[in-house]
Protein backbone atom coordinates (compact mmCIF):
# COMPACT_ATOMS: atom_id res chain seq x y z
CA UNK A 1 0.00 0.00 0.00
CA UNK A 2 1.68 3.34 -0.71
CA UNK A 3 -1.02 5.44 0.52
CA UNK A 4 -4.01 5.58 2.71
CA UNK A 5 -7.00 7.84 3.73
CA UNK A 6 -8.64 7.38 6.95
CA UNK A 7 -10.87 9.66 9.25
CA UNK A 8 -9.03 12.02 11.10
CA UNK A 9 -8.04 11.17 14.40
CA UNK A 10 -7.94 12.24 17.54
CA UNK A 11 -5.65 12.09 20.83
CA UNK A 12 -7.17 10.69 24.13
CA UNK A 13 -4.19 11.93 26.15
CA UNK A 14 -2.00 14.66 25.67
CA UNK A 15 -0.05 17.28 27.72
CA UNK A 16 0.08 20.76 25.86
CA UNK A 17 1.95 22.75 29.22
CA UNK A 18 0.88 26.17 29.34
CA UNK A 19 2.58 29.30 27.71
CA UNK A 20 5.88 29.15 25.52
CA UNK A 21 5.92 25.65 25.51
CA UNK A 22 2.35 25.45 24.95
CA UNK A 23 2.59 27.75 21.85
CA UNK A 24 5.53 25.51 20.39
CA UNK A 25 3.73 22.10 20.54
CA UNK A 26 -0.02 22.54 20.33
CA UNK A 27 0.59 22.96 16.39
CA UNK A 28 2.44 19.95 16.42
CA UNK A 29 -0.96 17.92 18.17
CA UNK A 30 -3.27 20.22 16.09
CA UNK A 31 -1.24 19.32 12.47
CA UNK A 32 -1.98 15.52 13.81
CA UNK A 33 -5.46 15.47 15.00
CA UNK A 34 -9.02 16.70 15.58
CA UNK A 35 -9.60 16.73 18.87
CA UNK A 36 -7.44 16.12 22.09
CA UNK A 37 -7.94 14.92 25.32
CA UNK A 38 -5.84 17.79 27.28
CA UNK A 39 -4.22 16.81 30.47
CA UNK A 40 -4.40 18.81 33.76
CA UNK A 41 -1.05 18.80 35.21
CA UNK A 42 -0.21 21.82 34.83
CA UNK A 43 1.46 23.96 37.96
CA UNK A 44 -0.82 25.01 39.82
CA UNK A 45 -3.31 21.55 38.55
CA UNK A 46 -6.54 22.45 36.82
CA UNK A 47 -8.75 21.30 39.42
CA UNK A 48 -11.77 23.97 38.74
CA UNK A 49 -13.87 24.81 36.07
CA UNK A 50 -12.95 28.86 35.68
CA UNK A 51 -9.31 27.31 34.87
CA UNK A 52 -9.80 24.68 32.74
CA UNK A 53 -11.84 27.55 30.38
CA UNK A 54 -9.45 29.80 30.46
CA UNK A 55 -6.98 27.18 30.20
CA UNK A 56 -9.47 25.90 27.06
CA UNK A 57 -8.61 29.36 25.49
CA UNK A 58 -5.15 29.55 25.61
CA UNK A 59 -4.70 26.11 23.77
CA UNK A 60 -7.22 27.15 21.18
CA UNK A 61 -5.30 30.28 20.48
CA UNK A 62 -2.78 28.18 20.22
CA UNK A 63 -3.71 25.40 18.05
CA UNK A 64 -5.67 27.34 15.79
CA UNK A 65 -9.24 27.06 14.84
CA UNK A 66 -9.21 23.46 13.51
CA UNK A 67 -8.71 22.11 16.53
CA UNK A 68 -10.70 21.11 19.67
CA UNK A 69 -9.04 21.01 23.49
CA UNK A 70 -11.22 18.59 25.17
CA UNK A 71 -10.57 19.42 28.93
CA UNK A 72 -9.98 16.90 32.42
CA UNK A 73 -10.39 18.34 35.60
CA UNK A 74 -7.36 17.17 37.77
CA UNK A 75 -8.86 14.89 40.76
CA UNK A 76 -7.45 15.78 44.30
CA UNK A 77 -8.69 14.62 47.93
CA UNK A 78 -10.76 17.50 47.95
CA UNK A 79 -11.90 17.45 45.02
CA UNK A 80 -16.19 18.31 44.92
CA UNK A 81 -18.52 16.70 42.86
CA UNK A 82 -20.93 19.29 42.50
CA UNK A 83 -17.82 21.39 40.81
CA UNK A 84 -17.17 17.74 38.78
CA UNK A 85 -20.31 18.02 37.60
CA UNK A 86 -21.48 21.55 36.73
CA UNK A 87 -18.01 21.73 34.30
CA UNK A 88 -19.42 18.72 32.78
CA UNK A 89 -22.91 19.45 32.48
CA UNK A 90 -21.73 22.96 31.43
CA UNK A 91 -19.50 21.56 28.46
CA UNK A 92 -15.82 22.49 29.82
CA UNK A 93 -14.65 18.92 30.99
CA UNK A 94 -14.50 16.10 29.01
CA UNK A 95 -13.05 13.62 31.42
CA UNK A 96 -11.60 13.73 35.03
CA UNK A 97 -8.05 12.86 35.92
CA UNK A 98 -6.65 10.36 38.34
CA UNK A 99 -3.38 10.95 39.64
CA UNK A 100 -1.89 8.95 42.36
CA UNK A 101 -0.43 11.35 44.02
CA UNK A 102 3.65 11.61 43.51
CA UNK A 103 2.96 8.98 40.69
CA UNK A 104 4.15 11.26 37.87
CA UNK A 105 5.26 14.47 36.67
CA UNK A 106 3.06 17.27 38.62
CA UNK A 107 1.10 15.30 40.53
CA UNK A 108 1.65 16.04 44.11
CA UNK A 109 -1.21 17.64 44.71
CA UNK A 110 -2.97 14.02 43.53
CA UNK A 111 -5.14 11.58 45.55
CA UNK A 112 -3.35 9.94 48.24
CA UNK A 113 -6.41 7.16 48.97
CA UNK A 114 -9.06 6.55 46.14
CA UNK A 115 -11.73 6.88 49.47
CA UNK A 116 -10.74 10.42 49.39
CA UNK A 117 -12.41 10.40 46.17
CA UNK A 118 -15.88 8.75 46.62
CA UNK A 119 -18.34 11.17 45.97
CA UNK A 120 -16.94 12.93 42.59
CA UNK A 121 -16.81 8.85 41.41
CA UNK A 122 -20.02 8.00 42.38
CA UNK A 123 -21.31 11.19 40.51
CA UNK A 124 -19.22 10.87 37.76
CA UNK A 125 -20.58 7.10 37.17
CA UNK A 126 -24.18 8.47 37.33
CA UNK A 127 -22.99 11.44 34.64
CA UNK A 128 -21.61 8.88 32.45
CA UNK A 129 -18.40 11.19 32.51
CA UNK A 130 -14.94 8.99 31.97
CA UNK A 131 -12.50 8.73 34.73
CA UNK A 132 -8.72 8.92 33.19
CA UNK A 133 -5.91 6.88 35.56
CA UNK A 134 -2.47 7.30 35.42
CA UNK A 135 -2.33 3.53 36.77
CA UNK A 136 0.59 3.01 38.67
CA UNK A 137 0.76 2.39 42.41
CA UNK A 138 3.20 4.38 44.83
CA UNK A 139 4.36 2.42 47.33
CA UNK A 140 7.94 2.51 47.36
CA UNK A 141 7.89 -1.10 48.25
CA UNK A 142 6.99 -2.03 45.08
CA UNK A 143 9.22 -2.27 42.37
CA UNK A 144 8.66 -0.09 39.09
CA UNK A 145 8.63 -2.50 36.38
CA UNK A 146 5.64 -3.84 38.43
CA UNK A 147 3.60 -0.85 39.32
CA UNK A 148 0.92 -1.00 36.63
CA UNK A 149 0.00 -4.26 37.43
CA UNK A 150 -0.10 -4.46 41.53
CA UNK A 151 -1.82 -0.61 40.49
CA UNK A 152 -4.35 -3.27 39.03
CA UNK A 153 -4.65 -5.68 41.97
CA UNK A 154 -4.65 -3.64 44.69
CA UNK A 155 -6.67 -0.11 43.68
CA UNK A 156 -8.32 -0.80 40.07
CA UNK A 157 -10.11 -4.20 40.35
CA UNK A 158 -11.65 -2.60 44.12
CA UNK A 159 -12.78 0.40 42.09
CA UNK A 160 -14.35 -1.01 39.38
CA UNK A 161 -16.09 -3.35 41.99
CA UNK A 162 -17.22 -0.33 43.78
CA UNK A 163 -18.82 1.72 40.38
CA UNK A 164 -19.23 -1.43 38.38
CA UNK A 165 -20.81 1.31 35.61
CA UNK A 166 -18.07 4.02 35.88
CA UNK A 167 -16.31 4.49 32.50
CA UNK A 168 -12.60 4.10 33.02
CA UNK A 169 -9.46 4.72 30.57
CA UNK A 170 -6.62 2.92 31.74
CA UNK A 171 -3.87 5.28 30.29
CA UNK A 172 -0.53 4.72 28.46
CA UNK A 173 -0.98 1.12 28.71
CA UNK A 174 2.76 -0.58 28.71
CA UNK A 175 2.25 -4.23 30.04
CA UNK A 176 0.26 -7.58 29.37
CA UNK A 177 -1.88 -7.14 32.44
CA UNK A 178 -2.92 -4.44 31.59
CA UNK A 179 -4.13 -5.42 28.17
CA UNK A 180 -5.79 -8.46 29.57
CA UNK A 181 -7.43 -7.04 31.89
CA UNK A 182 -8.81 -4.00 29.83
CA UNK A 183 -9.66 -7.04 27.31
CA UNK A 184 -11.56 -9.08 29.99
CA UNK A 185 -13.53 -5.88 31.75
CA UNK A 186 -17.12 -4.88 31.10
CA UNK A 187 -17.56 -2.65 28.21
CA UNK A 188 -17.40 0.59 30.15
CA UNK A 189 -13.25 0.14 30.47
CA UNK A 190 -10.71 0.95 28.00
CA UNK A 191 -7.25 2.05 27.67
CA UNK A 192 -5.08 4.18 25.12
CA UNK A 193 -1.63 3.13 23.85
CA UNK A 194 1.25 5.40 22.98
CA UNK A 195 3.77 5.62 19.81
CA UNK A 196 6.42 4.62 22.00
CA UNK A 197 5.40 2.13 24.34
CA UNK A 198 4.48 0.27 20.64
CA UNK A 199 7.85 0.54 19.81
CA UNK A 200 10.44 0.70 22.79
CA UNK A 201 10.73 -2.04 25.39
CA UNK A 202 12.95 -1.16 28.44
CA UNK A 203 16.12 -1.75 26.99
CA UNK A 204 15.93 1.49 24.88
CA UNK A 205 17.24 3.40 27.96
CA UNK A 206 20.49 1.79 28.76
CA UNK A 207 21.36 1.52 24.80
CA UNK A 208 25.42 2.04 24.72
CA UNK A 209 24.45 4.49 28.10
CA UNK A 210 21.81 6.09 29.75
CA UNK A 211 18.88 7.24 27.25
CA UNK A 212 16.66 10.16 29.45
CA UNK A 213 14.63 10.89 25.96
CA UNK A 214 13.68 7.26 26.34
CA UNK A 215 12.27 7.62 30.08
CA UNK A 216 8.16 7.70 30.58
CA UNK A 217 6.20 6.61 33.12
CA UNK A 218 5.16 3.77 32.94
CA UNK A 219 8.33 3.58 32.21
CA UNK A 220 9.03 1.12 29.43
CA UNK A 221 8.82 -2.95 30.25
CA UNK A 222 10.27 -5.70 28.41
CA UNK A 223 9.86 -6.88 25.17
CA UNK A 224 6.95 -9.82 26.42
CA UNK A 225 5.02 -7.13 27.47
CA UNK A 226 5.58 -4.65 24.56
CA UNK A 227 4.35 -7.35 22.35
CA UNK A 228 1.45 -7.85 24.07
CA UNK A 229 0.91 -4.64 23.74
CA UNK A 230 1.20 -4.31 20.02
CA UNK A 231 -1.57 -7.04 20.20
CA UNK A 232 -3.72 -5.41 21.65
CA UNK A 233 -3.61 -2.28 19.92
CA UNK A 234 -3.68 -3.81 16.48
CA UNK A 235 -6.49 -6.50 17.79
CA UNK A 236 -9.46 -4.14 16.33
CA UNK A 237 -10.89 -4.21 19.76
CA UNK A 238 -12.91 -0.63 20.43
CA UNK A 239 -11.34 -0.98 24.07
CA UNK A 240 -7.92 0.25 22.74
CA UNK A 241 -7.46 3.53 20.92
CA UNK A 242 -5.20 6.49 20.22
CA UNK A 243 -3.27 8.35 23.05
CA UNK A 244 0.10 9.50 22.28
CA UNK A 245 1.26 10.71 25.84
CA UNK A 246 3.40 13.51 23.86
CA UNK A 247 4.93 14.74 27.43
CA UNK A 248 7.02 17.65 26.39
CA UNK A 249 10.06 18.95 28.98
CA UNK A 250 13.18 21.30 28.08
CA UNK A 251 15.95 19.53 27.21
CA UNK A 252 18.23 20.62 30.42
CA UNK A 253 15.10 19.10 32.23
CA UNK A 254 15.56 15.58 30.66
CA UNK A 255 19.19 15.43 30.40
CA UNK A 256 19.88 16.11 34.23
CA UNK A 257 20.97 14.22 37.33
CA UNK A 258 17.42 13.72 37.82
CA UNK A 259 15.70 14.00 34.70
CA UNK A 260 12.09 14.42 34.12
CA UNK A 261 9.21 11.52 32.96
CA UNK A 262 7.86 12.29 29.44
CA UNK A 263 8.49 11.75 26.00
CA UNK A 264 7.68 14.51 23.02
CA UNK A 265 5.71 12.62 20.08
CA UNK A 266 3.70 14.63 18.88
CA UNK A 267 5.61 15.44 15.75
CA UNK A 268 5.46 12.32 14.02
CA UNK A 269 2.60 10.35 16.26
CA UNK A 270 0.03 8.83 13.49
CA UNK A 271 3.34 8.10 11.07
CA UNK A 272 4.56 6.10 14.19
CA UNK A 273 1.29 4.72 14.46
CA UNK A 274 1.03 3.62 10.64
CA UNK A 275 4.88 2.07 10.85
CA UNK A 276 3.55 0.12 13.88
CA UNK A 277 0.37 -1.13 12.02
CA UNK A 278 2.09 -1.93 8.73
CA UNK A 279 4.86 -4.04 10.89
CA UNK A 280 1.87 -6.25 12.05
CA UNK A 281 0.16 -6.48 9.03
CA UNK A 282 -2.80 -4.39 10.64
CA UNK A 283 -3.09 -1.46 8.61
CA UNK A 284 -6.52 -2.25 7.78
CA UNK A 285 -6.84 -1.51 11.39
CA UNK A 286 -5.41 1.55 11.92
CA UNK A 287 -8.26 3.72 11.12
CA UNK A 288 -10.68 2.02 14.28
CA UNK A 289 -7.71 2.55 16.80
CA UNK A 290 -7.48 6.43 15.74
CA UNK A 291 -10.04 7.54 14.93
CA UNK A 292 -13.26 5.58 16.21
CA UNK A 293 -13.01 3.64 19.18
CA UNK A 294 -12.43 6.42 21.37
CA UNK A 295 -15.06 8.93 20.04
CA UNK A 296 -17.56 5.87 20.37
CA UNK A 297 -16.27 4.96 23.99
CA UNK A 298 -16.27 8.87 24.68
CA UNK A 299 -19.70 9.02 23.25
CA UNK A 300 -18.37 12.05 20.69
CA UNK A 301 -19.28 12.36 17.31
CA UNK A 302 -16.83 10.88 14.86
CA UNK A 303 -14.97 13.56 13.12
CA UNK A 304 -15.91 14.35 9.38
CA UNK A 305 -12.86 15.16 7.30
CA UNK A 306 -10.05 12.49 6.41
CA UNK A 307 -6.29 12.88 6.47
CA UNK A 308 -3.95 10.79 4.32
CA UNK A 309 -0.64 9.05 5.06
CA UNK A 310 1.81 8.13 2.21
CA UNK A 311 4.81 5.29 2.41
CA UNK A 312 7.65 7.81 2.50
CA UNK A 313 10.16 7.61 4.90
CA UNK A 314 10.09 10.72 7.39
CA UNK A 315 13.36 11.57 9.26
CA UNK A 316 12.83 12.85 12.62
CA UNK A 317 14.64 16.23 13.71
CA UNK A 318 17.67 15.72 16.32
CA UNK A 319 15.88 18.75 18.29
CA UNK A 320 12.89 21.29 17.72
CA UNK A 321 12.57 24.68 19.93
CA UNK A 322 11.90 28.14 19.86
CA UNK A 323 12.87 31.09 21.77
CA UNK A 324 14.79 29.45 25.18
CA UNK A 325 12.89 26.07 24.89
CA UNK A 326 14.68 22.94 23.09
CA UNK A 327 12.96 19.48 22.78
CA UNK A 328 14.23 15.84 21.63
CA UNK A 329 11.72 14.68 19.94
CA UNK A 330 10.66 10.60 20.01
CA UNK A 331 13.11 8.71 17.89
CA UNK A 332 15.10 12.03 17.03
CA UNK A 333 17.50 11.49 14.24
CA UNK A 334 15.88 8.60 13.14
CA UNK A 335 13.03 7.84 10.23
CA UNK A 336 9.40 6.07 10.64
CA UNK A 337 8.40 4.49 7.55
CA UNK A 338 5.18 6.79 6.76
CA UNK A 339 4.44 10.58 5.90
CA UNK A 340 1.43 12.56 7.04
CA UNK A 341 0.39 14.52 3.62
CA UNK A 342 -0.45 18.25 4.77
N1 LIG B 1 4.15 10.22 30.87
C1 LIG B 1 5.14 10.86 31.46
O1 LIG B 1 6.22 10.30 31.63
N2 LIG B 1 5.00 12.13 31.90
C2 LIG B 1 3.81 12.92 31.90
C3 LIG B 1 2.87 12.56 33.00
C4 LIG B 1 2.13 11.25 32.78
O2 LIG B 1 1.41 11.09 31.82
O3 LIG B 1 2.26 10.34 33.61
C5 LIG B 1 4.21 14.41 32.01
O4 LIG B 1 3.35 15.24 32.33
O5 LIG B 1 5.36 14.73 31.76
ZN1 LIG C 1 0.46 9.26 33.27
ZN1 LIG D 1 0.47 11.64 30.32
Amino acid sequence: MQSMTIRRPDDWHVHLRDGDMLKLVAPFTARQFARAIIMPNLMPPVTQVAAAAAYRDRIAAAAGPDFTPLMTCYLTDESDADEIARGFDGGVWTAAKLYPANATTNSASGVTDIRNIHSPLERMQALGMVLCVHGEVTDPAVDIFDREAVFIERVLTPLLSDFPELKVVLEHITTAEAADFVAGAGPNVAATITPHHLMINRNAMFERGLRPHAYCLPVAKRERHRQAVRRAAVSGSPKFFLGTDSAPHHRPTKESGCGCAGIFNAPMALEAYATVFEEEGALDKLEGFASDHGPNFYGLPLNAGTVTLKREATDVPDLLGRGAIELVPFLAGQSVDWTLDD
